[in-house]
């Protein structure tokens, strides 16, 4: 965590915790006011009196576990009914009920002070504010103008990992990291728990066959994934999970005292239920993982059985079998283990942690078909390994038929199994438009939004700049050397960072250049080359534009059909990886910045030159990035009308063919910097770059709800 700086430490330092919601509406208030320190202040008492009531309720939940008959008896709704008097679970239940209730209550009061968890209630709206992190987008820009560069780039960033698709954090965010003052490190995000990191390194590193490096990563996974189950299902009992649906409320209403508290158990089950699926869940995404819990269990058999460990691949296996005994690749591995170690092991069985985890699920879903059953309350199991035997006969039949309905109907869209680029995209904000099937090829993507609108524009204008000094010193933007309708303008990151030097281009636009090709580099490997580092080779910023009056019946094109390693022979579909070719580019990247002109698609043929595979339409932020070979001719229709810009960018395995200009251009622009911070004074990188924007459509919601918020206190 950044440290505070002095003067904004929580209000009162040791003293119980406030109710978040008015926290939250009057860091609102002093936001609006512009009272920035005070905003801080609240908003983060805000986040620590919600963190605490969270910490309180898993550690009251586990220890009022332990207390004796607070259980749900087991037998609570196994057992058969007796057609008339009372049912003997009842008195179980409410005894149980009670013992709970009475336990949790004391155990928050003893934490929290007097009135407890209930005093925090936090109503379901603000609960949603929460896990959207909108207090950070607040806090960033607080930050912002309290001159706490670092914290106010951990708060976008945090706001921005849980919003990928929020645009005015995205302009904001591109502001942040331009900014010379801010570390790379400072982009970290506060609120995500640390399990995820694990999983993707875990999984990065076992997919580099570095087995015995992921295992401790894979192990932390787990473990953080089943304790944030654990915290998540302590949420259900608090007193807000209260108001029942409202079909619910009528029955509960006609029944009895029983019939309420079962009520108020099976909605608690209800929402356990789901806890899987929201550990499963990456901030940002509305979907969960598929299959969490068992795909790490798998992974970790895998690296054990990598490592050699016999025994742990062992317990990994059986453990994958407590979910799908009949997995047959799990039950040829558990045999394969069984003959690796000989004679059988009395200790081995499945991980304990698995075990336990399982048998409590399994027998809350047995209450929950049993309450679909006999009391009429709907529970969708989010599991797709729940035994069909515990199913109650009756129920079968129904299910199925809703199971199929929504396999066609609202079968949520399968994740990617991307472990490598997945969070480079979702750090970027970044979407996979296009993949190789859907291009016609192997190696070939079309991402989308790698730049923000104006991003774009800070580069073309960047293109002009240089085109025209370029006009001024007598060279004219030339023919093309592709086609003799085209003026064509080229600009390498050198030439940028020396105009800029001599003031002939912004030199915001120079150092965009740079910081965008190192963007398209960081994709373009994680995405083709997730275990062998790419370099750029080249960076090439082009426009072309339409001469006009050159038009009419064209029959060229505006870049022929080539490849960008090797040299074609359309006749043989050959491609010679010899001179002149490049032949040491592996991959290409086209990033577009318009499409304000006419013509000018991309498109891939086969190895004739002749059919068309794909096309892609170029527009701002769109990146096509390809294998550079034989296997992807492709070339550009005429551009008709108007300017077609793009940066085109190839990438080397050859270390020794990186771009040696790329390194002069950011020296020579970080010499430029360091010489103005010397004649300059500090806060003029702040009026360079333009603050980010407030929030404004959501500061007047801001204020909307933080009236509201205290109308509604006033009212109690
Ligand atoms: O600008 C484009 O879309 C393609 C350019 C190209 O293929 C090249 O420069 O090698
Ligand atoms: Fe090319």
């Amino acid at each position: 965590e950044p440290s505070e700086p002095p003067g904004l430490a929580s209000l009162s330092p040791g003293a119980p915790p406030q109710a978040p919601d008015l926290l939250y509406a009057d860091g609102l208030r002093a936001y609006s006011a512009g009272a920035w320190a005070p905003a801080v202040a609240l908003l983060r008492e805000a986040l620590r009196s919600l963190e605490v009531l969270g910490r309180t309720r898993r550690d009251c939940g586990a220890s009022c576990a332990a207390e004796p008959d607070a259980a749900l008896p087991a037998q609570l709704l196994g057992a058969p009914q007796s057609a008339s008097g009372p049912r003997a679970w009842e008195p179980l239940l409410l005894r149980a009920t009670l013992r709970r209730a009475e336990c949790l209550t004391q155990c928050a009061a003893r934490r929290l002070g007097p009135g407890g968890a209930a005093r925090l209630r936090v109503g379901s709206a603000l609960r949603d504010v929460f896990r959207r992190r909108e207090p950070y987008n607040y806090l960033q820009r607080a930050y912002y103008q309290l001159k706490k560069l670092d914290l106010a780039a951990s708060a976008a960033h945090t706001f921005f990992v849980a919003n990928p698709t929020h645009l005015q954090m995205r302009e904001d965010m591109a502001k942040y990291r331009r900014m010379s003052g801010i570390r790379p490190q400072s982009f970290q995000d506060l609120v995500t728990p640390p399990y995820w990191a694990a999983y993707d390194s875990g999984l990065e590193l076992l997919g580099q066959q570095e087995a015995a490096l992921a295992l401790p990563r894979l192990e932390e996974a787990l473990q953080g994934s089943l304790a944030h189950v654990e915290s998540c299902r302590a949420g259900c009992e608090g007193p807000e999970e209260q108001q029942p649906a409202e079909e619910e409320e009528e029955e509960g209403s006609q029944g009895g005292l029983y019939e309420a508290i079962a009520g108020h158990w099976i909605r608690v089950l209800q929402c356990r239920q789901h806890c899987v699926a929201d550990t499963a869940t990456r901030p940002g995404r509305s979907f969960p993982v598929p299959d969490f819990i068992p795909s790490q269990l798998r992974r970790l058999q895998e690296a054990y059985a990598q490592v050699g460990n016999v025994s742990k691949a062992m317990e990994n296996v059986l453990s994958v079998l407590l979910f799908y005994p009949e997995d047959e690749a799990a039950k040829k591995a558990l045999s394969q283990y069984q003959t690796e170690l000989g004679e059988p092991r009395p200790g081995l069985g499945p991980r304990e942690d698995i075990q336990r985890f399982i048998l409590r699920s399994l027998g809350e879903k047995r209450q929950l078909y049993y309450a679909m059953e006999h009391l009429g309350t709907g529970f969708k199991d989010p599991d797709s390994w729940t035994p069909a035997a515990l199913i109650p006969e009756a129920l079968r039949e129904k299910l199925r038929e809703d199971q199929e309905k929504r396999s066609w109907d609202q079968e949520p869209p399968q994740p990617k199994s991307l472990p490598y680029w997945k969070d480079v995209l979702l750090l970027e904000g970044v979407t996979l438009t296009q993949d190789a099937q859907q291009l016609n090829g192997s190696d070939r993507a079309v991402l989308d939004g790698l730049l923000t609108p104006a991003e774009c524009g800070v580069l073309l204008q960047l293109a002009k700049d240089a085109a025209e000094a370029g006009a001024r010193s007598g060279y004219r933007g030339r023919r093309s050397p592709h086609s003799p309708h085209e003026r064509f303008e080229g600009l390498t990151v050198l030439k940028a960072a020396q105009l800029a030097r001599a003031g002939t281009v912004s030199k915001p636009g120079a150092k965009l250049l740079l910081e965008v090709s190192e963007r398209v580099r960081t994709l373009t490997q994680a995405y083709f080359s997730p275990e062998r580092p790419l370099h750029l080779s080249f960076t090439h910023l082009v426009c072309r534009s339409a001469i006009e009056g050159e038009q009419e019946q064209r029959m060229d094109l505006s870049h022929p059909v080539h490849a960008d390693n090797c040299v074609l022979d359309p006749d043989t579909g050959d491609c010679w990886r010899e001179p002149p070719a490049y032949t040491y580019r592996d991959y290409s990247g086209l990033l577009y910045l318009n499409d304000d002109f006419k013509g000018g698609d991309l498109f891939f043929t086969q190895p004739n030159a002749l059919t068309v595979t794909a096309q892609v339409r170029p527009r701002c932020g769109r990146l096509v990035a390809f294998s550079s070979g034989g296997e992807n001719p492709h070339g550009v229709w005429a551009v008709t009308r108007g300017r077609r810009c793009a940066l085109a960018l190839w990438h080397t395995w050859a270390p020794e063919h990186r771009e040696l200009e790329w390194t002069e251009a950011k020296e020579l622009l970080q010499e430029e910097e360091e010489e103005e911070e010397e004649e300059e004074e500090e806060g003029e990188t702040l009026s360079r770059d333009p603050s980010p924007e407030p929030p404004s459509h959501k500061l007047q919601r801001a204020q909307d709800k933080a009236g509201k918020l205290l109308r509604v206190r006033e009212e109690l």
